[in-house]
């Protein structure tokens, strides 16, 4: 237990949230036991909202809920114990969070130019993002750890590395604006970091900016209550770079739309560059003012596909590496170990990343000496205890229809009893949560519907597992059904 005694000897000078989350993970799982640990604590991170503050996000809102009933004094005991800067956590459920990035910043070097501290709080959102200069933009939301060399080439995201990395370089070229589309948790936000981190670093003079569709609102918001809009508008229009992402977020918000519709053709008729990310592409996001959509779609489109089952190992190993970096595990992981891991972790990075850090906490940190039954052991329910299987839109139907004495017919019919529709929203809602589909990709699954009802479907299943304990009973039966 080597890494567990270094790990314990070093609790009192921590800062960095994923050593602090990995060390209270370990002590919280031994109180709550491994039932409560892998449902609620194991799928849950660390993230850092735009004013600083350090967040649990858990799945689901019935998740959230649980936790903070159940868990949440004892995790602000625990991290208060580890943590040098002395953070408390807050929960929230991930639909609540939008493009919060995660907190944490495992990484070996950090890009050249980059300030050194790993993990520092964001400054909240001001006016005038590229007022201070370069180092102001980095501080207000790019990562340490997320660069190019962070970032693990395979098929399904070649493409998009490759335009990131000519668009980082400044490289002349006809395409602009770049729009970086694909499913939760694949690397567009990772994408978007690398290329401002090196374009900043191959031009230390320019203005590259970043920031979230979320932050690029809240900003033009507080700015018009503040009537600072001007200063705003110069805030961005001076960027030599700018970046956003996750731009979906900025559906249905009118004059947020306006003004990044006037922001980008301004930027874009100057010849500055602009790089967006969403998790569709740009005509798909139907809840996107037309003009708008199609000034995203003018320049060029790189998808990217949900990793594929090499990449995904490794991206794992890139991660114990980096957790190795940084001593808190120790040994190099057997194939075998990295591979049932893998395999038993669907869903996008993001989950992958949770079970790695989850087994480098439980393993106590030494790695070599795994088996594959020790894993097994170890992360218990953690893991989905049989070889990958991916959870299909079509089994949802089968399991959720089946579940309320319906036909799978009535899911993707025009019924709008309660009987019905009920049922359908709980469908819709397990296919978020278990599949990579996209909103409208699920709308076109079931019947045909346009996205917006799956999203409102979705948001209304999430909010009454906080409410309304037969549903919570009902995901939770459904979930279990389907996970086999
Ligand atoms: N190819 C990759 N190599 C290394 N890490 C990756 C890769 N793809 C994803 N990741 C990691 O997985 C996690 C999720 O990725 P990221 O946040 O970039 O996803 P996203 O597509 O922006 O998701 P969202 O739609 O929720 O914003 C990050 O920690 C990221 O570093």
């Amino acid at each position: 237990m080597q890494g567990g005694t270094m790990m314990a000897s070093e609790t009192t000078a921590m800062t960095d949230p994923d050593r602090i989350w990995t060390e209270a993970a370990v002590r919280l799982r031994s109180e709550i036991g491994d039932g409560p640990f892998s449902s609620y604590i194991a799928p849950s991170a660390v993230r850092m909202d735009s004013s600083g503050q350090l967040i649990l996000v858990t799945p689901t809102a019935y998740a959230r809920d649980w936790v903070r009933k159940n868990a949440l004094r004892r995790v602000n005991e625990l991290w208060l114990g580890l943590d040098g800067l002395s953070r408390r956590l807050e929960v929230r459920c991930r639909a609540e969070m939008g493009s919060v990035p995660p907190a944490s910043a495992v990484q070996g070097a950090p890009a050249p130019s980059a300030p050194s501290a790993g993990f520092q709080p964001m400054p909240a959102p001001t006016v005038g993002p590229v007022a201070d200069g370069p180092r102001a933009v980095r501080a207000a939301g790019l990562q340490d750890r997320l660069t190019f060399d962070g970032f693990v080439e395979g098929h399904g995201n070649a493409f998009a590395l490759a335009i990131a990395k000519q668009v980082a370089a400044w490289a002349d070229g006809h395409f602009n604006p770049v729009f970086l589309c694909g499913p939760y948790g694949f690397g567009k936000t990772h994408l978007l970091n690398a290329i401002a981190w090196e374009a900043q670093r191959l031009r230390p003079e320019a203005r590259v900016v970043y920031l979230t569709a979320e932050r690029f609102l809240s900003t033009f918001v507080k700015a018009m209550q503040d009537r600072q809009t001007a200063a705003f508008k110069d805030s961005l229009r001076n960027a030599d770079m700018l970046l956003i992402d996750d731009v979906q977020f900025v559906g249905g918000k009118t004059s947020t739309q306006e003004e990044l519709l006037s922001t980008l053709t301004a930027l874009i008729q100057d010849g500055r560059r602009v790089v967006l990310s969403a998790d569709r592409p740009p005509l798909a996001l139907t809840e996107i003012e037309p003009r708008l959509r199609g000034h995203m779609a003018s320049g060029l489109t790189c998808p990217i596909e949900p990793g594929d089952r090499a990449l995904k190992l490794a991206v794992a190993r890139n991660r114990l590496e980096a957790l190795s970096r940084l001593g808190v595990v120790d040994g190099v992981i057997g194939d075998a170990v990295l591979e049932h891991l893998v395999d038993r972790t669907p869903g996008s990075m993001r989950e992958l990343e949770g079970a790695v850090t989850t087994l480098a906490a439980v393993s106590g940190g030494r790695l070599s000496a795994l088996t594959v039954e020790d894993t097994q052991k170890l992360l218990g329910a953690a893991l989905r205890g049989g070889p990958e299987r991916r959870i299909t839109v079509d089994e949802i139907q089968k399991t959720v229809s089946e579940h309320f004495n319906l036909k799978q017919a009535d899911l993707l019919s025009e019924r709008r009893t309660r009987s019905v529709a009920r049922p359908r929203q709980i469908a819709m809602y397990l296919c978020k949560q278990h599949t990579t589909r996209s909103y409208p990709d699920i709308g076109r699954r079931f019947g045909g519907r346009d996205h917006t009802t799956v999203l409102h479907g979705v948001r209304k299943i999430d909010s009454l597992l906080a409410t309304d304990e037969q549903i919570a009973r009902d995901v939770e039966t459904l979930t279990r059904k389907l996970r086999g």
